[in-house]
């Protein structure tokens, strides 16, 4: 045989070789491809991710088309590879043998491995450049390959087995968009991303998690003297004030205080313009999602709502901005002493306020009371105790050494909090233990 056959023969191995690497690469670049990136990227007129996600839409085309040339080649390189052993030694057995091991490991490590190590790599970049080429096979062998998968599918129903719907990989449930926020890194800013994953959460949380206390609802009371209630006025540091009548149970209305400035000045300023200026209330039940109470907000026009229960009694009031902190964080034009630099003094205690909110103290202090029952300090000790405490007293909830310092009209007005026990680390000394 003339020696520029063999030559021949040895090129077109190894073109095979390559040709069956390509197939190999696309079909790992295919598989492992990001569908949301392609998604927008074509969304963004991308003419190559489009392709892609088309041929993405074709699960069984596209294994179909990609086995189909890479079988054919793979298999075309064993003949010749058979051909050229037996041109170089004659129908040898142990060459024939030899033959078929040498090529097996030039398959796995050039025609399969490596290449899928790459495609796996760089799917992202290669899908919609592979693309184009695969598009181009699939309708020159569309016949060939629709052939082949009435056989598959023919398979796939005598075994009870659904081909591979492009459904299920299209919705994601919110456990699996959170994670892919989370594992985003670099591609969303940190800040985004907590933002982002702090939407999902809003659904969760309820108008009573976030809202001012009851306690702490800086109001007017109509019944006060008039001085009183100028002098309230003056100095309130909220813009919007509930406004109660006598027996300081049932709020009238809400007052704007920007709507109060035109009667100050014409100097007809009293209880009754008070009465007059006052807004409807607007109640919402405390178990409402704060997701929910964001779009109620924005269909009634509304900035403020007072939180009920089921009996109608009034809870606390949650305004836009206590939402839109749970989103972003907090805003620094809060009131000073709401509460918000509550941290642990040198001796490992700090005083708070019986109205504060649960889930607040827990994230600044590091601690974990129930968030179950109720909501404020105050609340959580008259239900510990089931009783009205007096000043002195010393209890733990949750590993926290609690004492209430100061009672006033049956609620906790004063509480020192002790920084709990590192686990496994000795007890501190704790007023009211041994
Ligand atoms: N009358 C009030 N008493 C107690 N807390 C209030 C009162 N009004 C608002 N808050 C609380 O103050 C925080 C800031 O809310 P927001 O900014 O809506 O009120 P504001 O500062 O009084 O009004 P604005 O910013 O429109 O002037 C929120 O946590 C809200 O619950
Ligand atoms: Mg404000």
């Amino acid at each position: 045989m003339p020696e520029y056959s063999l030559s021949l023969q040895l090129t077109s191995l190894v073109l095979l070789l390559v040709f069956s690497g390509a197939f190999s690469m696309t079909e790992t670049v295919m598989m492992a491809a990001n569908r949301y990136k392609l998604r927008s990227r074509a969304a963004a007129g991308h003419t190559g991710a489009r392709l892609a996600l088309d041929l993405l839409g074709k699960t069984d085309r596209l294994l179909g088309v990609i086995l189909l040339f890479n079988n054919l080649v793979n298999i075309a390189a064993a003949t010749l590879s058979s051909v050229i052993t037996i041109h170089l030694f004659g129908e040898e057995r142990w060459a024939l043998g030899a033959g078929t091991v040498l090529l097996t490991f030039f398959i796995l490590v050039f025609s399969e491995i490596t290449p899928k190590v790459i495609g796996a790599h760089h799917a992202d970049r290669l899908a919609p450049i592979v693309s184009y080429p695969l598009s181009f096979l699939l309708k020159v062998s569309y016949f060939a390959v629709w052939f082949v998968n009435l056989f598959v599918s023919g398979l796939l129903h005598v075994l009870r087995l659904k081909p591979v719907q492009e459904e299920g990989h299209a919705s994601l449930s919110i456990e699996e968009l959170r994670s892919m926020v989370l594992e985003s890194g670099q591609y969303i800013p940190a800040k985004h991303r907590s933002i982002l994953v702090n939407l999902f959460d809003l659904e969760n949380i309820t108008v009573e998690d976030v809202m001012t206390a009851r306690g702490a609802i800086e109001s007017i009371d109509l019944s006060a003297p008039e001085d009183e209630i100028r002098q309230h006025l003056a100095t309130s540091y909220h813009t919007r004030l509930p406004v109660f009548e006598d027996d300081s149970e049932r709020v009238i209305g809400i007052l704007h205080l920007r709507r109060l400035l035109g009667h100050v000045l014409d100097s007809e300023f009293g209880r009754e313009a008070i009465r007059e200026l006052v807004s409807k209330p607007y109640f919402v039940p405390a178990d409402t999602s704060i997701y929910t109470q964001l779009q109620f907000f924005q269909e009634n026009h509304q900035r403020m709502a007072l939180v009920v229960d089921e009996y109608g009694e009034l809870l606390g009031l949650i305004t836009l901005e206590d939402i839109i902190e749970e989103l972003i964080g907090k805003f620094t034009t809060s009131v000073p002493d709401s509460g918000d630099r509550v941290s642990w003094g040198e001796d490992g205690s700090v005083l708070v306020d019986g109205s504060q909110n649960l889930r607040e103290l827990n994230r600044k202090l590091g601690l974990k009371l129930p968030l179950d029952g109720p909501k404020t300090l105050n609340g959580l000790i008259l239900e510990h105790l089931q009783d009205i405490p007096e000043g002195g007293l010393s209890i733990k909830i949750a590993d926290t050494p609690i004492e209430v310092v100061q009672t006033q009209d049956r609620m906790v007005r004063t509480v020192r909090l002790f920084r709990p026990a590192a686990p496994g680390a000795e007890a501190p000394a704790t007023p009211g233990e041994a």
